[in-house]
């Protein structure tokens, strides 16, 4: 009779060589048996690591909504016959399917992104190592793994970065950090604006390349509550919320930029600050056209250019001016409009009644480059017309009266403590410094500067809260030839539907009447 020899592994090879082979075949066998578990496990936790990003990102609307909707969801597949398991099968389903190898992509950076990674990590050594660190986190010939703990690459460009940093560091000085970042921005690659977020707990810094914002948005009634106002658009990421807007013809949602104004306000006046040209005119524009649907309107255009004619004579449009006797009696209008709103407030809050109805329609006073009219009156020897400006600025709130007030960054000091002090909204347009951005806003920009800067782009911050990206709707003069007739068309149509007029008549007609 033949004896079969026995199986490699049980032959008379040293214990040692045997056991090891006899572990890997387990292993491999334990492996090869468990397979779908691990795959389906491997897709769980893709989905709730997918799920995290997404619920750390979503504005807060949109997460309750979609909460609703799940449990509704889920409550509805309960009460159906066969429906718990269908859903768990398909939930499955999609995790096996999410969890297979994905052998086509290997895991990990491409030859080319390594070298792009180990590039930024030896340019990061003089900045981030100590004399006298025994084991420095950075060092030349170093391991850029323990430093560089997530990257993401999309089409060969680094578009997130997340490193650690040793504790020494001072994280908590603007130039050692201003440093680190003017260092990434030139090593991810220029042309790009990029976010710096300093987790100064955990010594994490992450770094996300921002795609730009989008500047197809018009003019439009937006939809906000009384006292509010949309000053632009910014990321999903820094908004409480989303608004719908319509877009070459479509609806989609997006987050707004949005101050309020009125008693309760934080932020009760405006001051924007822009180069010249970069906007800060279509920006009054959006605002004065926003506050015409709930307010009345005073516009100062200190620049003379009459890009604010076309509101002359509209319900609601008390005055348009921009010769110095003109603003000069306007805005002494409106100091004293201001006192008497303020008197008849008290006195009926003294009396227990509500706030007269003369008192509660909002006034509003735009105030485009003031400073160059202050200049004509000194020469003139009048009436200084910031000084004029101070008493809705500092009474304003409570009597219903909101200022916005637009200036060239140079212009910025000339423009008297009353303003800075309190219009306490701001914004900053066009490629400034980040020093001016800083003198603007009280804060340093949030990114780094775009290549390209759009009129209308900028940061935005209201009082001490944090600076966003922003970008202003377009919002031209109607009567500007050169501008999109598209955009023109869409102010007068804001217009439209602001005039009570309009309005009335076009509900008649709904109604069918004549
Ligand atoms: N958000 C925007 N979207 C599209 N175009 C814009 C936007 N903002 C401004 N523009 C265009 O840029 C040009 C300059 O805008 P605007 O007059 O508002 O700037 P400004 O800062 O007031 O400058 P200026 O000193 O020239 O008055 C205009 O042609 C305007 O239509």
């Amino acid at each position: 009779m033949v004896r079969r020899p026995l199986p490699g592994i049980l032959s008379n090879r040293p214990a040692w060589d045997r056991g090891r082979d006899l572990a890997r075949f387990a292993a491999e066998g334990a492996t090869d048996v468990l397979h779908p578990v691990i795959t389906i496990t491997r897709g769980l936790r893709r989905q709730a690591a997918w799920l995290h990003r997404w619920w750390s990102t979503a504005p807060r609307d949109r997460r309750n909504t979609t909460l609703f909707v799940s449990a509704a969801t889920l409550f509805v597949v309960a009460l159906l016959p066969y429906g718990p398991v269908l859903v768990g099968i398909s939930l499955m389903g999609s995790a096996a399917w999410l969890g297979r190898d994905r052998l086509q992509s290997p895991e990990g950076p491409s030859e080319a992104e390594r070298v792009r990674l180990r590039c930024i990590y030896e340019a990061l050594v003089p900045y981030l190592t100590a004399e006298g660190d025994p084991r420095p986190l950075y060092r030349h010939e170093g391991d850029w793994r323990h430093a560089f703990v997530g990257y993401e690459f999309a089409q060969g460009r680094l578009v997130s970065l997340r490193l650690r940093y040793p504790a020494y560091f001072t994280d908590g000085e603007p130039e050692a950090r201003a440093r680190v970042e003017q260092l990434l921005h030139a090593k991810a690659g220029r042309g790009r604006e990029y976010r710096f977020d300093w987790n100064e707990e955990e010594n994490h810094l992450t770094l996300t390349a921002l795609p730009p914002l989008p500047t197809a948005i018009a003019a439009q009634r937006f939809v906000t509550a009384p006292g509010e106002t949309v000053l632009g658009f910014t990321d999903a990421a820094s908004a409480r919320r989303t608004i719908p807007v319509r877009v070459d013809g479509t609806v989609r949602d997006a987050p707004p930029v949005v101050w309020r104004t009125g008693p309760r306000s934080t932020e009760p006046h405006l001051l924007a600050v822009g180069r010249a040209g970069s906007g800060v005119t279509t920006l009054l524009r959006s605002i004065a056209l926003q506050a015409l649907h709930h307010g009345d309107l005073l516009a100062v255009d200190g620049g003379g250019t009459g890009e604010y004619l076309f509101l002359s004579g509209r319900p609601g449009v008390l005055a348009v001016e921009s010769g110095l006797a003109g603003v000069l009696a306007t805005l002494e209008w409106a100091a004293h409009e201001t006192e008497r709103r303020l008197i008849a407030v008290s006195r009926a809050r003294q009396a227990g009644r509500p706030a007269p109805p003369d008192t509660r329609r909002p006034l509003w006073i735009i105030v485009d480059r003031p400073t160059g009219l202050c200049q004509l009156a000194e020469a003139e020897g009048r009436t200084d017309p910031l000084r004029l400006l101070e008493v809705p600025l500092r009474h304003g709130r409570a009597a219903g009266v909101a200022v916005a007030v637009g200036e060239q960054a140079e212009g910025l000091d000339a423009l008297g403590s009353a303003v800075l002090r309190h219009a306490n909204a701001r914004v900053a347009l066009g490629a400034l410094t980040a020093a001016q951005v800083r003198a603007a806003l009280g804060a340093p920009p949030c990114t780094t500067p775009a290549a390209h800067i759009p009129a209308g782009r900028g940061y935005a911050r209201l009082g001490d809260g944090p600076v966003q990206r922003v970008q202003v709707p377009a919002t031209p003069d109607p009567y500007d030839e050169d501008a999109a007739d598209a955009h023109r068309q869409a102010v007068l149509g804001v217009l439209r539907t602001s005039d009570p007029r309009t309005v009335s008549l076009s509900k008649s007609r709904e109604n069918g009447g004549s």
